[in-house]
């Protein structure tokens, strides 16, 4: 292959920053999320937790020292304001109902401002300085009858001086919750760009010059990773052949996973490869549920593995490897503990010390025990970290200050394709080989900016001509562009393996996306390729639905329109842009009963649509009748499975207008998440319009799927 154009690093990281300030900027504006909420009236207060930001009405109940020396706050229901109709049988205050959720950042601050005694005009400013200040933490337990918050900062470390008064601060007071941006991962893709704007080029690591096309891969090195016994007998072919890839790259690697065919399975494979040769692996994904899915699988084979990142975010399961949990429990952490007791006992007696200056001496001699433990915590935190071969941690997680001098032979990114590109090269600015698993044909992470101006303004060189060929170069870089994609267009297939078994879907259900999308390349699975309703292990009976995988309710000739949400939903501003089709719901209702009346039980099947104002109009008319069924967008459903999926397509209409149907990874995400049975409804004469990829797709299903038209009449 031909030298790539290289991408000027400082160009591209410059262009990243301007797009990553435009998307902070409409997520938080869309999320209307006060980041910075001054004094509020009650009646705000009130609304910001109806709406499912805040949580009101609170007093500081508990205190105990948690994990990572942070202090953790139980906040109960304040009895003097807790009406009627939130108080449990025996009387005790129940917290109303709100939206706050464990792992969410808040800021809990005093209702009525710290109030010092403050004269004239300053008195109002000084109020509202004191109650914007509160202090921040992450929920770590909600229940019904308290919440639980854990104060300090991110990373470990325990608490400083200025939180642990403010927490102080807060007994005895109204206090109230509100959620905060949470945009650590912000921050970090932020400062990542902004180193990359300043390494010069001859300190670029070879990964570096490779990623933006200054050089190419190097020629895989077959000899020194010597030959490959696999641990798990069951790998196919083209699992191991991906495994065997990725141990000689040098330096880049992609194992592109279509749905189904064991991606995690085999990076769980290689990760045991690489500690068998002795290097240290790093292992990021997007998500705190992408990690952790990891570490639960990684974990029986008995590795050294730790998982950084907030132990609030993580699974259970996964919480005796968490790296706060393990400087407790190992036995490095004894000599934490017993200082954390210490802290422990000082911070109770301030509670029963009235004069001020004893206080203050207590609060002096807490200062210089933190300091000794944070001494102590990180020095034990840096040596689990050294001593073992696998860390994981999420991408953004990867920034933090644990990881800061430790080297890695080997970063692997699973789920790369759901993740941003400045998000990636928060673990990759040190790294010199790769190894980036996902799959470019299925959504790409939700981008809410559209990102043009940015680049326009990133391009203004000092001259036009210089301007005009850096817009040039900038024409692949986007936020929604991932480095999975970007880096498969630079150098080619020659750098990425793709695991060709599936062990989700009926071939039936297989075979489009296959052909179209895969180069019809996946094969399906001996245990799956078969399977139907009615060979579920529980009692399904035989009927047209239960014995076909593939069925099709065609609703073209205009009985089934579709509508603008606005038209139905005049105070909805949410659904405002969004559509509906309530005949084409009625199909998807009489559908989803016949499979419930032949046996398959509701927790078996989901329903998914692109459309929220269709999703909300499903809901209505399924959630109470069927709580087991599942209900969702497609783009939420990516990454999961059901025995039986029916996707409620939407657009009908005269102008043959598709929208984002019109998106192929889309289409991909919902027509493969089932297992044993697709049902898709929709209107092909509207649907074959949009795109030659949706015309190719009808005309599949016209020949293949079990075709139906329903009667309109019937229906009503
Ligand atoms: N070689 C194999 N033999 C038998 N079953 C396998 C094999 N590889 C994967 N599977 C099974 O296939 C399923 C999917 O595997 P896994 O969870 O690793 O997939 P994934 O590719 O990460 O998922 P997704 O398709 O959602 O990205 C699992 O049930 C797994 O046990």
């Amino acid at each position: 292959m031909s030298p790539p154009t290289p991408i000027p690093i400082p160009l591209f990281a410059s262009t990243q920053l301007a797009l990553l300030h435009e998307e902070h900027a409409a997520e938080v504006s869309s999320s209307k999320l006060a980041s910075t909420a001054a004094t509020v009236s009650p009646a705000t207060r009130r609304t910001l937790q109806a709406t499912g930001y805040a949580l009101t009405g609170l007093i500081l109940s508990q205190c105990r020292t948690g994990l990572g020396g942070r202090v953790v706050g139980e906040f109960a229901p304040d009895p003097a304001v807790a009406s009627e109709e939130t108080r449990a049988a025996d009387g005790t205050p129940r917290l109303g109902s709100h939206g706050i959720r464990v792992g969410d950042v808040v800021r809990v601050s005093d209702v009525a401002g710290a109030g010092k005694k403050v004269g004239g005009k300053d008195k109002d400013k000084e109020k509202e300085k004191d109650a914007e200040k509160g202090v921040e933490g992450v929920v770590t337990r909600t229940g019904d009858r308290a919440v639980w918050i854990a104060f300090g900062r991110q990373g470990g470390g325990g608490m400083s001086k200025e939180d642990d008064e403010a927490v102080e601060e807060l007994w005895g007071k109204k206090v109230w919750a509100i959620k905060l941006a949470n945009d650590v991962t912000y921050r970090r893709m932020r400062q990542t760009m902004e180193k990359m704007i300043k390494i010069i080029e001859t300190e670029y690591s070879h990964f570096m010059r490779v990623a933006f096309g200054y050089t190419t891969p190097l020629q895989l090195d077959t000899e020194a990773c010597g030959p490959v016994e696999f641990t798990d007998p069951t790998l196919n072919d083209s699992q191991k052949d991906a495994i065997r890839f990725a141990l000689a790259s040098r330096d880049i690697a992609l194992i592109h996973g279509p749905p189904g065919t064991g991606k995690t399975h085999t990076l769980i494979e290689l990760i045991l490869q690489f500690v068998q040769r002795n290097k240290r692996v790093l292992v990021c994904g997007p998500s705190n549920v992408s990690v952790d899915n990891i570490v639960e699988r990684l974990a029986p084979k008995k590795v050294p593995v730790v998982r950084i990142g907030h132990p609030a975010r993580l699974l259970p399961s996964v919480l005796e490897h968490s790296l706060e949990v393990l400087t407790q429990t190992s036995d490095a952490g004894g000599i934490v503990k017993d200082i954390r007791k210490e802290i422990d006992e000082k911070q109770a007696s301030i509670r029963k010390t009235r004069s001020g200056r004893e206080r203050r001496g207590i609060y002096d001699e807490l200062k210089l025990l933190r300091k000794e433990f944070r001494q102590r915590e990180s020095k034990c935190v840096d040596n689990l970290v050294r001593e073992s071969s696998v860390v994981l941690a999420t991408l953004h997680g990867a920034g933090g200050h644990q990881l800061k001098n430790q080297k890695f032979d080997v970063v692997i990114i699973d789920e790369a394709s759901q993740a941003l590109e400045a998000q990636c090269w928060i673990s990759l600015l040190g790294a010199e080989k790769v190894v980036l698993a996902g799959d470019h044909l299925q959504l790409p992470p939700t981008v809410k900016s559209s990102g043009q101006k940015s680049k326009e303004e990133a391009s203004k060189g000092t001259d036009d001509e210089r301007a005009d060929s850096d817009t040039e170069i900038l024409k692949g870089v986007s936020l929604e562009r991932t480095l999975f994609d970007r880096l498969l267009a630079l150098h080619g297939p020659g750098i990425k393996r793709m695991l060709t078994t599936q062990y989700r879907m009926h071939e039936k259900i297989m075979r489009f996306p296959s052909d179209e999308l895969y180069e019809g390349k996946l094969i399906a699975s001996d245990a799956v390729k078969a399977r139907l309703l009615i060979d579920l292990p529980y009692e399904v009976e035989g009927t047209d639905d239960t014995q076909e995988p593939l069925v099709f309710w065609d609703t073209q000739g205009g009985d089934f329109p579709e509508k603008a949400e606005d038209e139905i939903s005049k105070k909805g501003a949410l659904l405002s842009d969004s559509k509906s089709n309530e005949m084409e719901a009625m199909v998807v209702a009489r559908h989803v009963d016949n499979l419930i009346d032949a046996g398959v039980r509701p927790e078996s099947i989901a329903v998914i649509t692109p459309y929220n104002g269709q999703l909300a109009l499903l809901s209505r008319m399924l959630r109470e009748k069927y709580p087991g069924l599942e209900l969702g967008s497609v783009d939420g459903f990516q990454g999961r499975e059901k025995e039986a999926v029916v996707v409620s397509l939407v657009r009908s209409n005269g102008e043959h207008e598709v929208g984002f149907l019109g998106e192929k990874r889309r289409l991909n995400v919902a027509m493969t998440r089932p297992k044993r049975h697709l049902c898709i409804c929709g209107d092909s004469e509207t649907i074959s319009h949009g795109s030659s990829f949706l015309k190719h797709w009808m005309d599949f299903l016209e020949e293949h799927a079990d075709l139906r038209y329903p009667d309109a009449g019937d229906l009503l």
